[in-house]
């Protein structure tokens, strides 16, 4: 579903809101939306003392917001984009540019939850989403290298494959993975680029290498900050003008393939010290995306372990865990992301007998809490008895949404040792809107 919200009051604004509304079929008109109204594209007017309030819910509803302005009315662009905002328009009469935008958002949005994209990648957490968003928009809408930055097992060689199969490429050729890592370098990349026979020593016959397979698909190259700094300029060659040759011979081969790179170190530090090549980081660095790690993600948290859980065991519906369990998992780290809770989803569902749900003898005693406080969520009590408290006292809804969500607001700052950003990024909100609802509420 999409929407327009008209938060406006004046008669021009609900004539740009009515003539926006026309511009596409699926779009509706609401004057004072709920969080829970906020699903898809929102279009709305900026008349509204309210917009950086709704930026926020719909920063944490996966909705988009296009913040449509009159001529003439100014508006600070980089700090509504910074609050959560998609673009920022000018209304010119016409309501083809918005109307364009919103298919545009419309078709990435129905990528990410088509099944090559959902199934593969799972989860819903904002901050997922937008790497989804990211990544499609790439794949799909632009031609060049995407670099895959994130932590260890946070789904980089996943999201090859969806780039590759939401990409062109992914319609006639094959995704071809190369790990980095075990790229010997005194062969002079025959893995990429094959050899001759007799090139080197063992090179008892001819090899096409990775860049051949490639030819009109992908080529993933995996831990690419390890790709020996010497095979790098001939990698650009490659990439530039589809041409190399292989170890041992004088003949020019022709590829043409999308490179995908990815890598957990931040590449921009090997250039500085010079252990990467600076025109390949730029060339590979085409579209970046950057996958959130698990802690970033905790609304994914419980629905990936049940439905890792339920994969092992070979069943279709997610396995139910009980609260304590649910509290231990909440608390435990994941230093390998996604990997580990994998594997340990896999761990309990070896222990784990159906029907009913995963009980807490279920996890290995070495993946248990120590102590035994920390297994019940002492929390939940607290605050349900603090919430009957203030409704005697005769808070309101939105009061005590917003009580609820200061509480949350304190909370993720203090588990992020004080940084707004790690804090925002945890809430599923910009940095900015972060501050501003902080600011907000000192006033
Ligand atoms: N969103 C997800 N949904 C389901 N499974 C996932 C998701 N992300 C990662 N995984 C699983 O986690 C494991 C690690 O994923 P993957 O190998 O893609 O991560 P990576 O970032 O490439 O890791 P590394 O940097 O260590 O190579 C795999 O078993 C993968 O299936």
């Amino acid at each position: 579903m999409t929407w327009v919200l008209n938060l406006g009051v004046g008669s021009r604004t609900k004539a740009i809101a009515r003539a926006i509304s026309g511009a596409h079929p699926d779009l509706r008109l609401v004057t004072s939306p709920e969080p829970g109204e906020l699903t898809g594209v929102v279009v709305c007017s900026t008349f509204s003392r309210d917009l950086e309030q709704t930026l926020a819910m719909a920063a944490s509803s996966n909705a988009h917001v296009i913040v449509v302005s009159e001529a003439g009315h100014r508006l600070e662009p980089w700090s509504l984009l910074a609050c959560g905002a998609t673009d920022l328009m000018i209304w010119q009469d016409d309501p083809r540019p918005i109307q364009a935008r919103l298919e545009r958002l419309i078709e990435v949005e129905n990528v990410v939850e088509s099944p090559p994209v959902a199934d593969v990648i799972r989860g819903t957490s904002p901050a997922l989403r937008q790497a989804l968003r990211d990544l499609v928009t790439a794949a799909k809408f632009g031609g060049g290298p995407i670099l895959i930055t994130g932590e260890t097992g946070t789904g980089k060689e996943l999201a090859a494959k969806v780039a590759h199969a939401v990409s062109a490429a992914g319609r006639s050729g094959h995704l071809v993975v190369v790990d980095c890592t075990t790229i010997v370098p005194n062969l002079s990349g025959s893995e990429l680029f094959g050899h001759e026979r007799g090139a080197f020593t063992g090179a008892v016959s001819v090899r096409t290498g990775a860049c051949a397979a490639a030819n009109g698909g992908t080529l993933m190259l995996d831990e690419v900050g390890e790709l020996p700094l010497e095979l790098q300029p001939e990698l650009l060659r490659v990439v530039q003008e589809g041409m190399y040759k292989r170890v041992g011979a004088d003949t020019w081969q022709h590829t043409s393939f999308r490179l995908i790179c990815a890598t957990n170190r931040v590449l921009e530090d090997d250039v500085t010290a010079g252990r990467f090549r600076a025109d390949f980081y730029y060339r590979i660095a085409a579209y970046s995306v950057q996958l959130p790690p698990l802690r970033d993600r905790p609304g994914d948290l419980i629905p990936l372990f049940r439905s890792f859980v339920s994969e092992a065991q070979g069943q279709a519906e997610p396995a139910e865990v009980t609260p304590e369990v649910e509290v231990a998992l909440r608390r435990r780290e994941y230093p390998g992301n996604l990997r580990d809770l994998r594997q340990l989803a896999h761990r309990v569902a070896s222990r784990h007998v159906g029907p009913g749900p995963v009980t807490p003898g279920d996890l290995p005693p070495s993946d248990r809490p120590l102590g035994h406080d920390s297994t019940t969520d002492n929390h939940a009590p607290t605050l349900m008895d603090s919430i009957r408290q203030q409704l005697r006292q005769g808070m309101t809804l939105r009061e005590l949404r917003d009580y609820v969500a200061d509480l949350a607001v304190t909370a993720a700052i203090e588990e992020s040792g004080g940084s707004i950003r790690a804090a925002a990024a945890r809430l599923g909100v910009t940095d900015r809107a972060l501050q501003l609802r902080r600011a907000k509420r000192r006033t």
